[in-house]
């Protein structure tokens, strides 16, 4: 909502100044003056760390002369380029922009109270406001929310806060009573269950408001009967609570609400009065109806203590606004960011589900490429995915997915069990998944068996090969063995007939050529000397 009010400002002062798309938002804060708060002339860059401003505006929410008095804008310069200032008279809505070097004052504010929204402009990225929030977010953690109690608790013990929320219409209620002071319930004691009571009038602007605003598909509350049963609830509570009867026509209780500290309570609650209407709201709490019949016995004398922190209120607030105010939008804004997140999340997976079992249709080999998103994917995806991960398939692995795992592995690696919608969903892609992953399997088992065959053929080839060289071993040894035979045999034979030099040699070329033996021996013509004829001769005479 903040948003919204500061991006309104903004956009009118980008097309006022012609900068559209061109200012930066530095920095946001809703300033109240009480009388005697001014101004004297200054521009809005006038220190070193302020020098990053470009633009300021002043968006005010009030009437001048009617809600205050006196507190007057003005230029130093005159539009007709003259040393008479120029004046700015408030009213609700109006916007002065300017550049942040141009002079101005606002005149002492007489009487009221005088409230605007004021936004200073940068076009130094890392000055604008939301990336100083994002980068604050970012790193160590923020400080805690909220005001120091110095800002909050006069000495008299009243609580500024409380005083606050019953401007707005709104009041704490612990142990069926309202809470007039915070030290009632002290601080940071475990969970204070602090409930919220409403005049009625807020109380349906309340619950109009959380119908409006709950998320999409939640159940919507009916605005009337929970009207009625905080009625019902608020009168039970307060006779609980020994509260007096003016008090239980005053405020309803709210049911289903409950605030566990005053502190976490009042930023949730400005927070929503701010929400609903931030102009209003700051109107609203200058309006002193408001605090009628919600006090009790004490009531005149709280009105008074009331009034009186008001002013005191009043006094802080525009340091309040500054370090109070921006953390509750700041707060706003992150939720909000979370939220546009979380849409951007949920788009992403409806992408990822609705492509995921094209891609795995398109074959196995994405599914190696896909698994590292879909690690990343919440454990109830991630389960059946990791598993197709690797296109090294274990022995038994059942692409299928159909075959559970047992409950001891599961816990081992920390998955908790998908939910049941979860599993239709998988069951769908498990299906895609297994298609692909069979085709794959057996095409893997199908090369497999090949080069089985075609290593047993070569085996097979080879051995025949070998029984073949063997054989012809054999064969060649066998006849090798024949012709020295025959060799002898006729060697013995003509033993006695001195065998003729020419024939020896014959026979000797023609074994040594079977063998494939070539030696320098057959080819010399006097390997047959007369001294070898003669050892021939010798040979052992055939039986
Ligand atoms: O509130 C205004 O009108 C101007 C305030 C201003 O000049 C300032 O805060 O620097
Ligand atoms: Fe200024």
């Amino acid at each position: 909502m903040q948003v919204a009010a500061r991006e309104a400002v903004r956009a009118a002062v980008e097309e006022a100044l012609g900068l559209q798309l061109g200012l930066l938002v530095e920095f946001t804060g809703l300033i109240c003056w009480r009388p005697g708060s001014r101004i004297g002339w200054h521009h809005d860059a006038n220190r070193p760390y302020l020098r990053q401003r470009t633009h300021s505006a002043v968006c005010y929410l009030q009437t001048a002369g009617v809600e205050f008095g006196g507190g007057t804008f003005q230029f130093e310069q005159g539009a007709d380029g003259t040393d008479r200032p120029q004046d700015v008279l408030a009213s609700p809505g109006r916007v002065v922009a300017y550049d942040a070097h141009e002079v101005h004052g606002v005149t002492p504010v007489e009487w009221g109270e005088r409230c605007a929204l004021t936004l200073w402009f940068t076009d130094v990225p890392e000055h604008c406001e939301d990336s100083r929030l994002l980068a604050q977010l970012a790193g160590a953690p923020p400080r805690p929310l909220g005001l120091p109690s110095s800002m909050w608790l006069l000495e008299d013990g009243t609580d500024l806060r409380l005083c606050r929320l019953a401007m707005a219409g709104l009041a704490l209620v612990h142990n069926g009573c309202l809470l007039h002071n915070a030290e009632a319930v002290p601080e940071g004691e475990g969970q204070q269950r602090l409930q919220l009571a409403v005049q009625p009038a807020v109380l349906s602007g309340w619950l109009a408001w959380k119908h409006s605003t709950a998320a999409p598909g939640a159940a919507a509350a009916d605005p009337a009967a929970a009207a009625a049963a905080a009625a019902s609830t608020a009168a039970g509570a307060m006779a609980a609570g020994g509260c007096s009867g003016a008090l239980q026509d005053a405020v309803q209780l709210v049911p289903g609400i409950e605030f566990s500290g005053v502190q976490q309570a009042v930023l949730a609650l400005q927070r929503w009065a701010w929400r609903r209407c931030p102009g209003s709201w700051a109107r609203e709490r200058v309006c002193s109806t408001h605090l009628h019949g919600l006090l009790d016995g004490r009531q005149q004398q709280q009105q008074a203590a009331t009034q009186a922190c008001t002013c005191a209120w009043l006094r802080t607030c525009r340091l309040s606004s500054k370090n109070g105010l921006n953390e509750l939008i700041r707060e706003e804004e992150l939720a909000e960011a979370a939220t546009a997140e979380a849409h951007a999340q949920a788009a992403h997976q409806a992408a990822l589900d609705e492509l995921l079992p094209r891609w795995l249709q398109l074959g196995a080999l994405f599914i190696a490429d896909y698994s590292p998103t879909m690690e990343a994917r919440p454990s109830g995806h991630k389960r059946n995915f990791s598993a197709y991960d690797s296109q090294q398939l274990e022995p038994g692995f059942d692409p299928s997915g159909k075959a559970a795992r047992p409950v001891e592995e599961q816990a081992a690696e920390g998955e908790a069990e998908p939910q049941e919608e979860q599993q239709h969903e998988e069951a769908a892609l498990t299906e895609s998944a297994a298609f692909s992953l069979t085709a794959l399997r057996q095409a893997q088992e199908s090369v497999i068996r090949q080069i089985d065959e075609l290593q047993e053929a070569g085996l097979h080839f080879l051995d025949h090969m070998r029984a073949a060289f063997l054989e012809r071993i054999a064969q060649t040894k066998l006849e090798l063995g024949q012709a020295l035979d025959s060799v002898e045999v006729s060697l013995r034979s003509n033993s006695a007939q001195t065998l003729d030099c020419r024939k020896r040699a014959a026979l000797a070329g023609e074994l040594v050529e079977r063998l494939g033996i070539r030696t320098q021996d057959t080819a010399a013509p006097d390997l047959f000397s007369a001294e070898q004829e003669g050892a021939a001769a010798e040979l052992p005479e055939a039986e």
